[in-house]
């Protein structure tokens, strides 16, 4: 549907082109945990105050968000500006390069929102553009852009998908009582941003232990349209025969195992559609490495702390979420959410950047990223 958009008297150019981005930037988010490996993209075109065509990119092999927004103006495009949150493609992908198709419309101004990171496009959309003497604004909103697109990103410059390790612990710092539950540490708010986290996630990771003692969904709960892949990293594949989890009709489950473990149990999970690989060593930095090549941006650590504590170690963590319950469970064999990283003195201690503290509820939410340097 079309939104008219009206310029009031005192809004200066620079906040209607804010405005216009944040509309992209809502867009893209229709599509959230749907368009890896490709980015999340929102265009919006506007002639004479009022937006004309609105599109955002749905998924990989789908033409990308400034298509749809030229279908949806067709001849107003003349003349027009369109607003993009990344840079026009320069590229023959799975589709023709956008900077021809904006060209061929004639529309007489693109304002972006960040520079494409892909090496196919790196700023060449943009000098494409600007030689077909179209004006082009970049960096409008760009924090937000970048802070939507971070998985894309991150997954473009490491070859990696961005690795988010998020818990659940009570203010003395558990996720569990020492006999091992844990249901609940946090209130439903709190829980509700876990199942939206979920569907904006391409996979979601847990061990064994988690599936033995929580029995998890690691669904979205309808809280969006996605879905993630839920992995379970087990070597042994000593796990239930019945679990959740292996319940594939609303999201697809693979269990991650090394070569010749328990062949009985392999092929119970295949008959229940579990997808079963094996690794010669299984690693969270060999699992990464199998995600990137599926295709993911983004990956969601939700496992107990000794699995925790290696995937920080082997660099399969970026992005920390710590929900924090105003609750007191103590116990000295209650798990705690890292395990040993053989850090002996606090000098040792890994530092988040770029922290937010965050009140969800009754609960806390602490986010940062670790340090490039720490891994
Ligand atoms: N500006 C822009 N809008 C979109 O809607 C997009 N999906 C992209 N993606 C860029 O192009 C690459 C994918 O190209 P194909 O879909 O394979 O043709 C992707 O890696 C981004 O660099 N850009
Ligand atoms: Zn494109």
């Amino acid at each position: 549907m079309l939104t008219p958009v009206t310029v009031s008297s005192n809004m200066v150019g620079s906040e209607f082109d804010s405005l216009m981005m944040q509309r992209c930037l809502q867009l893209a988010r229709r599509a959230l945990g749907r368009t890896s490996p490709n980015p999340l993209v929102g265009a919006v075109i506007v002639k004479d105050g009022e937006i004309v065509g609105e599109g955002f990119h749905p998924c990989a092999g789908e033409p990308h968000a400034e298509v749809f927004a030229l279908r949806a103006a067709g001849e107003k495009s003349h003349g027009a500006t369109i607003y993009v949150s990344l840079e026009p493609c320069n590229h023959y992908g799975r589709t023709p390069p956008c900077s021809e198709a904006l060209i061929a419309a004639g529309v007489s101004k693109v304002v972006v929102g960040m520079v494409d990171p892909n090496p196919l496009v790196a700023g060449g959309g943009i000098a494409r553009l600007r030689a077909a003497g179209i004006e082009v604004l970049v960096g409008v909103e760009e924090a937000a852009c970048r802070q939507l697109n971070e998985g894309f990103i991150y997954r473009i410059l490491h070859k990696r998908p961005l690795g988010i390790l998020k818990y659940a612990m009570t203010l003395d710092g558990k996720i569990a009582t020492s006999s091992g539950h844990s249901a609940w540490i946090t209130n439903q708010e709190a829980r509700s941003e876990v199942h939206q986290l979920r569907a904006a996630c391409d996979a979601v990771i847990v061990g064994g232990n988690t599936v033995r003692y929580d029995n998890p969904y690691l669904t979205s709960h309808q809280q969006g349209s996605n879905n993630p892949l839920r992995v379970v990293m087990s070597r042994s594949l000593n796990l239930p025969e019945n679990a959740r989890i292996w319940e594939v009709a609303e999201a697809p489950t693979v269990v991650l195992t090394e070569v010749g473990s328990s062949p009985d149990f392999h092929k119970l999970l295949l008959e229940k559609g579990v997808e079963v690989l094996e690794f010669p060593s299984l690693t969270p930095e060999k699992v990464m490495t199998y995600l990137y090549e599926r295709g993911f941006c983004s990956v969601l650590w939700e496992c107990g702390g000794t699995l925790a504590a290696s995937a920080i170690a082997q660099g399969a963590v970026q992005k920390i979420l710590a929900f924090i319950a105003p609750k007191i469970i103590g116990g000295s064999h209650a798990p705690t959410p890292v395990g040993d990283l053989g850090f002996t003195t606090m000098t040792e201690a890994l530092s988040l950047e770029r922290v937010h503290w965050r009140v969800v509820g009754s609960d806390c939410l602490v986010e940062g990223y670790l340090s490039e340097k720490s891994h």
